[in-house]
């Protein structure tokens, strides 16, 4: 996979507030002699606008700390707040609204309807949720990520890389205050991976979006702005305007067993 273009970790605007930050989390699975500590008292702040990775070896604790930073887990204890509001005081139907509105999802596999066309699959969220969308912001989502020619389509007529791009239209046609992406390139070609990643850097660059994508491939968190390293539930690590050499020898040091590029 080619990495990114020259410009793509210019985006440096670090003085908003956190889209999202957590405070002590620590997240146990289990109980008494089989618990595990998944996250380690984490104490971390998303920037708003910008694009973090999330990388690790597996068991780190990458899943557990995005799942809980978008409210789709609880922590055990500490804090974790979206923008203003705190998740752990939230009752499941508050959890359930705030993710609606200020949580956007994309995951590995691209998880649209069949039957629907790209632009119905875009729309759905709002439609479920009775809100019209914004016809000039969906219009520069889908120019921005080239969907223009497809929006007929069924997911079944369309490219994985062009699936999942309508996977990120819908992510962010409802304006979300930031998106998480696990594994977006993970059942991609080298090719379509690429085009993927350009798209969320553009949605960042482009429409200010903040994305926070956990990922395995040091060529995909080179599209990012910012690299989280964990490692045994706690952030052990963090790499401004990564490369994917950069990236791959600070997960060398976290992880001696061979890594690959996601270019194998
Ligand atoms: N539902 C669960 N029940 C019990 N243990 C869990 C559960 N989910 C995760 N764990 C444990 O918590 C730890 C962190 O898991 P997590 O899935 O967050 O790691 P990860 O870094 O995302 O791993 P991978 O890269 O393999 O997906 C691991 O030891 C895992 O076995």
């Amino acid at each position: 996979m080619a990495g990114p273009p020259q410009s793509a970790s210019e985006n440096t605007s670090q003085h908003a507030a956190p889209a999202a930050r957590a405070v002590g989390l620590s997240k146990a699975y289990g109980s008494g002699d089989t618990a595990v500590l998944a996250l380690d008292a984490v104490d971390v702040a998303i920037d708003a606008g910008r694009f973090t990775a999330i990388m690790g070896p597996s068991g780190s604790g990458k899943s557990t700390l995005m799942h809980c930073l978008a409210g789709l887990d609880q922590a055990t204890s500490g804090e974790v707040w979206i923008g203003d509001t705190e998740l752990t005081r939230l009752g499941d139907r508050q959890l359930t609204r705030l993710r609606r509105d200020r949580v956007g999802f994309v995951f590995q596999a691209f998880n649209l309807l069949p039957t629907l066309t790209a632009q119905e699959n875009i729309t759905l969220p709002g439609d479920i949720a009775g809100r019209r969308p914004d016809a000039a912001w969906l219009a520069q989502v889908i120019e921005t990520l080239g969907l223009g020619d497809r929006l007929g389509h069924r997911p079944h007529e369309l490219s994985g890389g062009q699936q999942q791009r309508v996977a990120v239209a819908r992510a962010l046609v409802g304006r979300p205050a930031l998106i998480f992406a696990d594994e977006p390139t993970g059942n991609l070609d080298s090719r379509s991976g690429a085009e993927v990643l350009g798209f969320l850097r553009r949605s960042v660059d482009e429409l200010q979006q903040t994305v926070v994508m956990v990922t395995h491939d040091p060529n995909a968190a080179s599209y990012a702005d910012l690299v989280l390293f964990l490692a045994d539930g706690r952030i052990v690590d963090r790499l401004e305007r990564p490369t994917a050499d950069s990236v791959l020898e600070r997960m060398r040091r976290l992880d001696p067993r061979p890594a690959t590029t996601g270019a194998e």
